[in-house]
């Protein structure tokens, strides 16, 4: 699939309210959480608990998870490297909107491979896409195996399974890493209390 523009003669159509208007409203900063890692990692997780905590402080967020996305904009894409890569490029597009649209949009996805979580980067201003790592052991995220497709992968039973008989990439200069703390994988409150207090702190939870 490319990701070259096949349209020709379209202008952009600029509108009188922008984003500087829907944040002072909302009093906030539009923004993409990011979260990457293994299936079974906690991402879902994350993201629900991060939504919650900011719901709880009257801050408006949305999530965008790979395995819904899958289900309707995404359900024509399946797990080879294109598939991936197209499915985490209109993921970025959607986040980006979001963000525009002044909320806090919290995006959980596998998205295994470096050059396509850059590619999202670059699409926001570079603080705006704020990359989470839940670097959770393999060992974890199989003992876990919510759906049971560990337990398939390894059997033969699924072909390319992250983290089984496909890569994933872990980031190298993210700005949040989630990991265990002597063993023990923290609370999904603790992990979101990690996020939100970098959101506090740089700002995104306030519009002056
Ligand atoms: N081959 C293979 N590899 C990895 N994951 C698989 C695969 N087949 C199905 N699943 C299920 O799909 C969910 C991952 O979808 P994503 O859109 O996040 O994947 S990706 O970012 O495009 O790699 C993932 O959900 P999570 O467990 O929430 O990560 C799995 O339930
Ligand atoms: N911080 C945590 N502590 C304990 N269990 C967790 C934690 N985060 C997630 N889990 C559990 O791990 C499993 C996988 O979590 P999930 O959020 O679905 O991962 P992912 O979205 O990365 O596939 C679920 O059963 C979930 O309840």
């Amino acid at each position: 699939m490319s990701t070259l523009s096949n349209s020709t003669n379209i202008f952009w159509q600029e509108c009188p309210i922008g984003k500087l208007d829907r944040q002072k409203l909302l009093n906030q900063r539009g923004c993409v959480v990011w979260i990457t890692g293994l299936s079974g990692s906690g991402k879902s997780t994350l993201a629900c608990s991060i939504s919650r905590e900011l719901h709880s402080r009257e801050k408006l967020s949305y999530i965008l998870d790979g395995d819904n996305l899958r289900h309707g904009l995404n359900k024509d894409l399946g797990f080879k490297p294109e598939d991936r890569t197209e499915n985490i490029r209109r993921t970025g597009e959607v986040a980006k909107l979001f963000a525009d649209a002044g909320l806090i949009c919290a995006a959980s996805l596998i998205s295994p491979y470096i050059r396509d979580r850059d590619a999202c980067r670059a699409m926001l201003p570079d603080k705006n896409f704020i990359e989470v790592f839940m670097n959770m052991p393999l060992d974890l995220c199989e003992a876990r195996d919510p759906k049971g497709l560990y337990k398939l992968a390894r059997a033969g039973k699924i072909k390319g399974f992250t983290g089984i008989d496909d890569p994933y990439e872990p980031p190298i200069n993210c700005e949040i890493e989630i990991q265990q703390i002597n063993g023990v994988c923290p609370a999904p409150t603790t992990m979101a209390g990690q996020v939100v207090s970098y959101l506090e702190e740089k700002g995104f939870l306030e519009y002056q």
